[in-house]
């Protein structure tokens, strides 16, 4: 399985979610954001969290106008796998592959910590591992984390089971307390909540760790 991790000026999580998903087994390719192709064959494009530009204009926004944009947008077009961890989330809503937008925190602070998420769905290659309703422990570390979208737009998110994750404790103030979501196609996940920091016991939990053993088990069968 063939993963291509996408780094953009700013990005500070890139190195962590290759390392999550070589551990995995996958063969990890690095991207620069001024790359116009992704290597050839690649099964699984990663957009890490960070601070992708400085964080200017909106979250996001500046990341998701780069040269390889135009490539990514494509992969998922031919129904290709997209992962998005934070500011990666922000940059695949920002690239219109995802809807809603994530807005200032609630509190207007930046929340830093380990909270409780609970699986919505374990319809997907990217949450296949886990078992819907179950608790998993995975950092935060966002001042833009609050998830909005119109009525439309929630509706059809939780009536085609497309919510991936929602929080426990609500932390942000996200609508229906999302955590993560799927496109339609499923194959495209945006989350907010980094499982590439709970990926091995010396991080202090491992709970996201099934998540890139499930995509790489996943496509390797396929
Ligand atoms: N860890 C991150 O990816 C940070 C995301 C984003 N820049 C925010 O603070 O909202």
């Amino acid at each position: 399985m063939k993963a291509a991790v996408i780094t953009f000026p700013g990005s500070n999580c890139d190195r962590d979610l290759a390392v999550a998903f070589a551990h995995a087994g996958a063969d990890v390719h690095r991207v620069w954001h001024k790359d116009t192709a992704l290597p050839e064959g690649v099964d699984v494009v990663a957009v890490p969290g960070g601070f992708s530009f400085g964080d200017y204009l909106r979250c996001g926004a500046i990341a998701a106008q780069s040269p390889i944009g135009a490539a990514v947008r494509a992969h998922a077009a031919r129904g290709g796998y997209v992962l998005g961890i934070c500011n990666g989330f922000q940059v695949l809503t920002e690239m219109g592959l995802l809807p809603g937008a994530l807005m200032r925190n609630a509190g207007l602070k930046f929340i830093c910590k380990t909270v409780k998420l609970q699986v919505a769905t374990s319809d997907s290659v990217f949450t296949s591992a886990y078992v819907r309703g179950q608790r998993v422990m995975i950092p935060v570390a966002h001042h833009d984390g609050n998830y909005t979208a119109d009525a439309d737009v929630l509706a059809r998110l939780q009536g085609e089971d497309r919510i991936a994750f929602t929080y426990s404790a609500n932390p942000n103030g996200s609508m229906g307390s999302i955590a993560g979501i799927l496109s339609d196609n499923r194959r495209v996940l945006g989350m907010m909540p980094h499982p590439e920091r709970a990926a091995e016991p010396a991080h202090g939990g491992a709970d996201g760790a099934a998540l890139f053993g499930a995509v790489m088990g996943a496509l390797a069968l396929a």
